[in-house]
């Protein structure tokens, strides 16, 4: 963030934005009343000190699709470096809990930081997979519990968006991706989360302006269908001058746009009837107001008939001036169709007037699109060169959560598991690593988790991976390459690596996903990528589970 952003973020003491980019809702608070409760009860029986371990993970990959983005992690480690209630917090937790509690607790609770903690995590924007714990959580147990609703909405929801802004990066290929999503975001905060995370699954910018500022991401927009219908007659605008880029007297800019569209319905064989003078006039004061910057809105009336000859006239009028107009956005209709029509209004138009650049003017395609919308397209074939998004992707639509647990795994060095009737949500017990094994192709070919004490999978040494379940399922890989996934990220109150930028992560995300065979990523009925664990793991799991599950009677 540069000096000069800091400085204004500082002085806007009604920002609740940290100058870290920290959300300041994000507090020991934002949690749920059974943590606190729990936390008074641990407390009373003594267990509070107790040394924890809790696994963060998912169960079911997102949008039936076969990988997830883990994002959030930064807000995570903000949040344990600054965890501390204050006094009013105190005096609220008291009034909210039953009056016999010792005023011990709340000198405790008072007390209490994150410092003992430490967090070891998978590192922000790599792929994960279900049962892949995204985060270990070692302390004393009153404070890992005390971290569980909040780490859970700070994971959940970041995951879910960037992993839907990857999906449609993956859609799009190479075109650009811009997010407007905040006017039908989940509220304020919903809104400036979906515009940083939607950058880091891969989208290219954002209208959201705060966003834009908090997190350094490129701020972009065209204009709305107000600015149209707010001019009906030409002689709205006040002022039809405008100074050719490369100076002299000023031009009659409104003059010059109606010159050109004279030429123009002949070209297009259109009744200058049938064009909108308040389209032009609309298009005319916009380009003197930005003539640097000129992107038209150009469906609010008949895009063949009216839009397209307006927009080409005001963009012929700036080329006479020494300035390139930059596009047009198209917000309704047939995309693909409209689309591949503009682009054979601006090539006509760039042939005649003899400026090739008019043939590459940018197409925006916007309305309610998302990841199918986009594949469509693709299959149909079109001209678009950029999308603005904003319902379907911000809202997460086809998801609307992701389904992140956090479950204890050990407690006192002893094993911990939570049984279930459904095998897929019995939890993987004891502290664990994850390593991710990579084939000769550098394609990455199985996850395996393994009991911390294991040694690590070594380059080029067979080793058994287990399905966790199922006993039948089970391969030896010899591994060209491992990477250990979990990192340890917080340790003694500190961060113990250097915060990412954005663009970092998100440069992750992109190569993350590129080690990820096609087959997994595709939309349609993608193959599920491998979990496994260690023999050791598998039988030291079975084991326990069995111990946990009592031979019952039939009568
Ligand atoms: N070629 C296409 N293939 C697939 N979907 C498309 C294509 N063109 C547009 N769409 C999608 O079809 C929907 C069209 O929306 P809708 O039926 O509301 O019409 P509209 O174009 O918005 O009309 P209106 O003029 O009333 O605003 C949008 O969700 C849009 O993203
Ligand atoms: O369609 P989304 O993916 O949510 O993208 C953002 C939309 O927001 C804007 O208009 P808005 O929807 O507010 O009004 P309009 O549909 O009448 O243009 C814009 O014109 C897009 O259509
Ligand atoms: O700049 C735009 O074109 C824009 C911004 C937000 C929503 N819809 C469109
Ligand atoms: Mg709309």
């Amino acid at each position: 963030m540069s000096s000069q952003l800091n400085h204004f973020v500082v002085q806007n003491h009604l920002n609740c934005w940290s100058k870290m980019g920290q959300n300041s809702i994000v507090q020991p608070l934002l949690t749920d009343l059974y943590q606190i409760t729990m936390a008074y009860a641990y407390w009373r029986s003594g267990k509070h000190e107790d040394r924890a371990v809790f696994d963060l993970f998912f169960r079911k990959n997102p949008f039936n699709g076969e990988f997830t983005i883990f994002a959030g992690l930064e807000e995570c480690l903000k949040f344990l470096e600054k965890f501390r209630y204050s006094e009013s917090d105190i005096e609220y937790i008291k009034q909210i809990l039953p009056s016999h509690i010792e005023q011990e607790f709340y000198d405790y609770l008072s007390t209490l930081t994150a410092k003992d903690i430490k967090l070891y995590a998978v590192q922000e924007g790599t792929v994960v997979f279900p049962r892949v714990p995204l985060l270990r959580v070692e302390g004393p147990l009153i404070i890992a519990q005390l971290l569980e609703t909040t780490l859970l909405t700070l994971v959940n929801y970041a995951s879910l968006m960037a992993t839907n802004a990857a999906r449609y990066r993956m859609a799009a290929g190479k075109l650009k991706l811009y997010e407007f999503g905040l006017r039908r975001a989940q509220g304020p905060d919903g809104g400036l989360s979906a515009s940083k995370y939607a950058y880091i699954g891969g989208f290219d910018g954002t209208s959201n302006v705060l966003a834009g500022k908090i997190f350094n991401i490129p701020v972009k927009g065209t204009h709305a269908h107000s600015y149209i219908t707010s001019f009906n007659k030409f002689d709205e605008i006040t002022h039809k001058e405008l100074l050719p880029a490369g100076g002299g007297q000023p031009i009659n800019f409104l003059e010059l746009a109606i010159g050109f569209r004279m030429k123009l319905v002949s070209i297009f064989n259109v009744l200058l009837s049938e064009v909108s003078d308040g389209e032009l006039a609309a298009f005319a004061s916009f380009a003197i107001a930005l003539p640097t910057n000129f992107m038209a809105l150009v469906d609010t009336y008949d895009v063949k008939k009216s839009g397209l000859i307006n927009f080409c006239a005001t963009a012929l009028a700036l080329n006479e001036l020494g300035y390139k107009a930059l596009g047009i956005r198209l917000d309704s209709g047939d995309l693909a169709y409209l689309s591949c029509i503009a682009r054979k209004y601006f090539q006509r138009v760039a042939q005649e007037y003899n400026i090739p650049y008019f043939g590459e003017l940018l197409i925006m395609a916007s309305n309610d699109i998302n990841e199918e919308t986009i594949l469509s397209l693709n299959e149909q074939g079109h001209c678009i060169d950029s999308f603005g998004i904003g319902t379907h992707l911000v809202t997460c639509q086809k998801q609307p959560a992701l389904g992140c647990v956090f479950k204890m795994v050990e407690l006192n060095g002893e094993p911990r598991i939570k049984l279930s009737q459904d095998v897929q949500k019995v939890t993987i017990p004891g502290k664990k690593d994850v390593y991710r094994l990579y084939g000769e192709s550098g394609a990455a070919l199985i996850d395996l988790l393994q009991r911390s004490t294991e040694d690590a999978p070594a380059d080029g040494r067979k080793v058994l991976c287990r399905h966790p379940f199922q006993e039948s399922k089970r391969a030896f890989v010899i591994p060209s390459k491992v990477e250990k996934l979990l990192i340890l990220q917080f340790d003694n109150g500190r961060i113990s690596h250097c915060v990412e930028t954005l663009q970092e992560v998100q440069q992750r995300v992109e190569n993350s996903l590129r080690i990820l065979r096609p087959d997994i990523k595709r939309t349609l009925n993608p193959t599920p990528y491998k979990v496994s664990v260690s023999d050791d793991l598998y039988h030291y799991l079975h084991t326990l589970w069995l111990a946990n599950a009592p031979i019952g009677e039939l009568s």
